[in-house]
Formats: structure tokens, C-alpha cells, sequence
């Protein structure tokens, strides 16, 4: 039986064959008695009925039903070949089917199984279109070898791009995109002259024309092609990349073909996959859901993008976040002094565009690391507006594990008060060592307050990671760029403002240092403030950022924060390769 029998049951067959058997030998003894009761009635001689009898039709078809059931018998049936039996087997078995004969039997009759079983039954018989026409007998000799390519375009793009060669006016395909239609068929590569698309010749036509006439091809296309007679074959090894700048392909009039252009902002990770191309690169963005690549301009071009976009909008291009000269730590004074100074930095800066940093390397290479037990521990830096809470997630961190976390001892030029101990409030120093310091790049920020010089070191921060502890601190975000050095190998976390409505209901009760007496409580004017500042870190720095905490609710944000840094310490992460290897 075949699968659609499966529901049928031998034992139905055989008695419905037995029905019709009977019905036959009944009919044929019905006409036995009916005859000799009429040879009876006529009262003929035996001789005469006993010829009548052997003569009659219905004696043959009895005897012809006796020949072939002793034939039946000698000939018993038995399968043909050794599957049949078995096959007959799993019948019998049928006749009360198993729960997975049954499951067998609907996945088998689903539609898209009985579509496969077909397509695989048309591909084993060759039955497919379309028939090309045979080569003709005699080639000349001097005939290139032309290669007839037939691809089905469903709803995704070719994934090819072409050029013209100036002189000659032939089509050249110019790149074919990674995982794209072209790549998985395996038959169009880089450099293969196009002699025909769907019969008709694209020899010295605009490549606009050949994109239009592809673009308008429904289903399949048959390209006539005269195969590159070198094959480059790539095997370029994927290399990632965090982007530093945004790029929008529609917006980009030099890209040689905006469908297959791949828009990322920055922070975003991208697998690039092929880099052969000096102008443009093949790119995916991780964690990976595209199947085909895209086109990113290369890291030379994009350099020379911004230069041209900087010379014709300058102002675009200043930072709105400048790094800064004299800011300082986190103890009450340094942040008071941070508040001011925000203030001011904020409202001589109104746009936002990449640092000039982004400029020189649009892309930094990165790897995954994981850091091993015995290595020291990565650094974390905590970024945000002033007052959404970087300072109050950080004590409550390190009150919460005093022997994991612990923040750098800063410096600072004030006397030491009654009550506090040399390196254990401040690294009390002469105002000639702090300047040297300064002098020497050994601050990640400093400030001065009350005529009194602040700052956080590196070498405070050092102190911390060799001691075996987690060193976690919070600087302004221009102090990034002075961490982020190999031995430190920071994980830079955002603490962004929740919603409006959140923000103003959770800061109800919250108190923000304005003075050395005095903690008011947040006005209208501080909220926007502290959005408006969120959003520009946000914008500006996202390209650095780890991770990102939003500061609702004070325990969440610090059980989240918690489980990040545990995760940034024991898990693999993406960091620069010149931290792993390279110079700093
Ligand atoms: N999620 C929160 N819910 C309620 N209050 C909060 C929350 N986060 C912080 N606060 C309170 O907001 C005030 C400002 O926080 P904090 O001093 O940590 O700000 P900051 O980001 O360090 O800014 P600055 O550098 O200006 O001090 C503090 O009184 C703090 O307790």
C-alpha cells in the first residue's frame, strides 16, 4: 500500500474481495438447482440431463472457480522481495497503526512534505526548465567560453553590484555581496563579463539601464556571462569591528549601490567579511541577523568622508562635550565643582557630532577576551549626567562588598584635616607634585576647588586593580579616552535617566548636592538639565559603552549593576585588539 493507504485496513480489502466471490459461486448454484428442477419438470431422459448438465454454462464456471482456487493453493502468495515482506509486516502491524505510524503518517501527508517529495522527485528526473538549447556542432576555435547562468530572484536583492569599463563599454560584475543571492548560486563572480541579461544584450548600455532591467526581472534571470578567466578565490578571515561613527547609505551618493548598502551607528559590532575592496567593504552586523552581507565604506574612505564633510560644515563638527583641563573626582568638593563646571561646558555647546578621535579611526578592531582568573581585574567606569546617580550606585556598590569593590584614593593640595589619615581620604601632596603630575598625564581628571587642587590618578586607580580588588569610578566622559589603556582594559558602563515621568517621581525625596551646607531637592529646571545631558552622553559616547543601566529604581539599577560587572569580569567580551597585543 502506499502512504495514502496507510488508513485503509487489509482486513476490510480481503473481506470486501471474499463478498464479491461469494456473490459469484451463489449466483452460479442458484443456476445449477434452477436447471435441474426444469430438466426434472420435463421429465427427460438421464442421458440426455446428464449431457445437459456437463454442458451447461454455470458447471464450467464452477469448475473454472475449482482450477483457479487449487491453483491459488499450490501457487500460496509470498512478497517478491525481502522489503516487500517486510513491508507487508509493518501492513499487519497497520491494521491497529502505533501512535507514530500515525504521527508518520500526517508529517508524510502535510503539504510541504508531499511538495518536497515531488521537487526531489522532478530534481531526480532532471525535470527542470528551463531546456536549454544545444550547443551547436562546430565552435569556432577562437569562441570564448560563454556561461549561461540562471538565477531565481525571489524578494531579495541579486546581490551583485556591476561596473562599466570606460573604453570598451562592457559590464563587468564589480563585487558579489557575502551570502547573497549571486554567492550561494556559485556561478557569478567579480570581474565576469556580462553579455546578456534575459536574451537581450547589455553590451555599451549605462550600468544604471543593466540595474533597471535586473531590478524589473521577476523570477528567474538568465545572464549570459564570459567567465573572468583568473579566479580569485577569497578566503579572507572574518575581522570585527566597533563602529565610531554613524553611516547611512541612502544619504551616501558615492556607495555603487544604496540597496546594498548596511547602515550602523556607533557602538555597533560588525563582522567584516571581506576587505578586498580598498573603497568599499563587505560587513555584517553582530550578533548576526542578516544572511547576506552589506556594503560599509572601508575605514580610508570614511576618513575621507568626514574630512570633506568637515570642510563643508565646520561647525558640525566640534565637540560638544570638550575634553577638560580641570575637573575633578568624586568627594563632595570635586563634584560640586563638576556641577558648575557642567553648567557652563553645556551652554557653550549645542550640536553633537564624533570626537575628532572618531574622525582618525571610524572603525577600532576588537576580539572577544576572556579574562583568566589569575589576571587582574578589569577596570569599571561608571558614566552619566550629573545627578542621575553614578555617585550613589557607586558607595552603594562598594558599601554593599567593601572587599571586592573599592574606589581610587584621589590626590589632593588641601591640609590634612583632624580625623583623616594620609592615602586613606586623599594622597595628600605639595601643589609642586600635583602640577608635575599634571605635567606627566598622571590624572584622569582634576579640579580645583577653594583654591585647592583635586584630582584621581592613574596610578590611584593601579593601586586598586593590584591589590586584587575591583576598582571601580566615575569620571566625566573626555576622561574615557585616558582609561582606555591595555593594563586597565575598562568596561564602561552608562547610567542613563529613565523615563521623564519616572525620573520625576522617583527623585521626589532626593536631595542634590549644591553647596557644602546645603542639599536641596531637584527643581524642573534640574530634571530637564539631567535629560538633556543624558541624551548628549548618550549620543556622543555610545560608542564606548558596555553596557547601559537605567536609573529607575535604586535597587534594581544597583542588583543590575551588580550582575554586569560580574559578567564583564568572568565572561567573554569584545575589547580593542591593541589591548590584547598591540601598543597602547
Ligand atoms: N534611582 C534613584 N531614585 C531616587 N533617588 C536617587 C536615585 N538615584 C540617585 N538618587 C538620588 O539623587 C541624588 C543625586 O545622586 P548622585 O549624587 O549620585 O548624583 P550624581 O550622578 O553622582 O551627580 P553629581 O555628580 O552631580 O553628584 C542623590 O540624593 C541620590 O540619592
Amino acid at each position: 500500500p502506499g502512504v495514502t493507504d496507510l488508513g485503509a485496513t487489509p482486513s476490510s480489502k480481503q473481506a470486501c474481495f471474499c463478498y464479491v466471490m461469494l456473490a459469484g459461486i451463489s449466483e452460479v448454484l442458484s443456476s445449477v438447482v434452477e436447471d435441474v428442477s426444469e430438466a426434472v419438470n420435463r421429465n427427460i431422459s438421464g442421458s440426455q440431463l446428464l449431457h445437459e448438465l456437463l454442458s451447461a454454462p454455470w458447471l464450467r464456471a464452477l469448475l473454472k472457480i475449482y482450477e483457479c482456487l487449487m491453483r491459488f493453493q499450490r501457487l500460496s502468495p509470498s512478497p517478491l522481495l525481502p522489503c516487500a515482506s517486510g513491508l507487508l509486516f509493518e501492513v499487519r502491524k497497520a491494521h491497529r497503526p502505533s501512535a507514530e505510524a500515525r504521527e508518520l503518517y500526517n508529517l508524510l501527508s502535510s503539504p510541504h512534505v508531499q511538495a518536497l517529495l515531488s521537487s526531489h522527485d522532478s530534481v531526480a528526473q532532471s525535470d527542470y526548465l528551463p531546456v536549454l538549447s544545444p550547443l551547436p556542432d562546430e565552435l569556432p576555435e577562437d569562441e570564448e567560453a560563454m556561461r549561461i547562468v540562471c538565477l531565481v530572484k525571489n524578494n531579495q536583492p541579486l546581490g551583485a553590484t556591476i561596473r562599466r569599463e570606460e573604453v570598451t563599454g562592457d559590464i563587468y560584475i564589480a563585487r558579489v555581496i557575502h551570502g547573497g543571492l549571486a554567492d550561494r548560486s556559485g556561478l557569478l563572480h567579480p570581474g565576469d563579463l556580462i553579455v546578456e541579461v534575459n536574451g537581450n544584450s547589455v553590451v555599451g548600455l549605462e550600468p544604471e539601464k543593466v540595474i533597471q532591467k535586473l531590478n524589473s526581472s521577476i523570477g528567474t534571470i538568465l545572464f549570459k556571462v564570459i567567465p573572468r578567466s583568473t579566479q580569485v578565490t577569497s578566503s579572507q578571515k572574518p575581522v570585527y569591528m566597533r563602529a565610531m561613527v554613524d553611516y547611512c547609505p541612502l544619504q551616501d551618493s558615492s556607495i555603487p549601490c544604496p540597496d546594498a548598502g548596511m547602515a550602523f551607528s556607533r557602538g555597533d559590532l560588525l563582522e567584516v567579511v571581506d576587505q578586498s575592496d580598498a573603497l568599499w567593504w563587505q560587513a555584517r552586523k553582530l550578533p548576526c541577523g542578516a544572511s547576506f552581507a552589506g556594503l560599509i565604506p572601508s575605514a580610508s574612505m570614511l576618513r575621507s568622508k568626514h574630512k570633506e564633510q568637515w570642510w563643508c560644515h565646520p561647525s558640525q563638527v566640534h565637540t560638544c562635550i570638550r575634553p577638560c583641563e580641570n575637573i575633578s573626582g568624586f568627594r563632595r568638593s570635586f563634584r560640586l565643582w563638576r556641577r558648575t563646571s557642567y553648567k557652563r561646558r553645556r551652554q557653550s555647546c549645542t550640536s553633537c557630532s564624533p570626537s575628532s578621535s572618531a574622525l582618525s579611526s571610524p572603525y577600532e578592531e576588537v576580539a572577544l577576551y576572556q579574562r583568566l582568573p589569575q589576571e587582574n581585574h578589569r577596570l569599571i567606569i561608571l558614566i552619566g549626567a550629573s545627578g542621575v546617580g553614578v555617585n550613589e550606585l557607586r558607595k552603594r556598590l562598594i558599601k554593599l562588598n567593601p572587599s571586592t569593590f573599592q574606589g581610587p584614593v584621589p590626590h589632593t593640595t588641601r591640609p590634612i584635616r583632624e580625623g583623616e589619615q594620609a592615602g586613606r581620604e586623599y594622597h595628600f601632596v605639595t601643589k609642586e607634585l600635583f602640577e608635575y603630575m599634571v605635567c606627566n598625564h598622571r590624572f584622569v581628571e582634576y579640579g580645583e576647588s577653594k583654591s585647592h587642587l583635586y584630582g584621581t590618578s592613574i596610578d590611584a586607580i593601579d593601586e586598586v586593580i593590584k591589590r586584587g580588588r575591583m576598582c571601580i569610578i566615575d569620571v566625566e566622559p573626555p576622561g574615557i579616552h585616558l582609561l582606555r589603556l591595555r593594563n586597565l582594559k575598562p568596561y564602561v558602563i552608562f547610567i542613563r535617566a529613565p523615563s521623564p515621568d519616572t525620573l520625576r517621581q522617583t527623585r521626589r525625596n532626593a536631595r542634590l548636592i549644591t553647596s557644602y551646607a546645603v542639599n536641596r531637592a531637584f527643581t524642573e529646571e534640574d530634571f530637564l538639565e539631567l535629560e538633556d545631558t543624558s541624551q548628549l552622553i548618550d549620543a556622543k559616547y555610545k560608542q564606548y559603552f558596555d553596557s547601559v543601566v537605567v536609573n529607575d529604581d535604586l535597587q534594581d539599577a544597583c542588583m543590575q549593576l551588580c550582575s554586569i560587572i560580574q559578567q564583564a569580569q568572568n565572561e567573554p567580551q569584545w575589547i580593542p585588539v591593541s589591548w590584547l597585543h598591540g601598543e597602547e
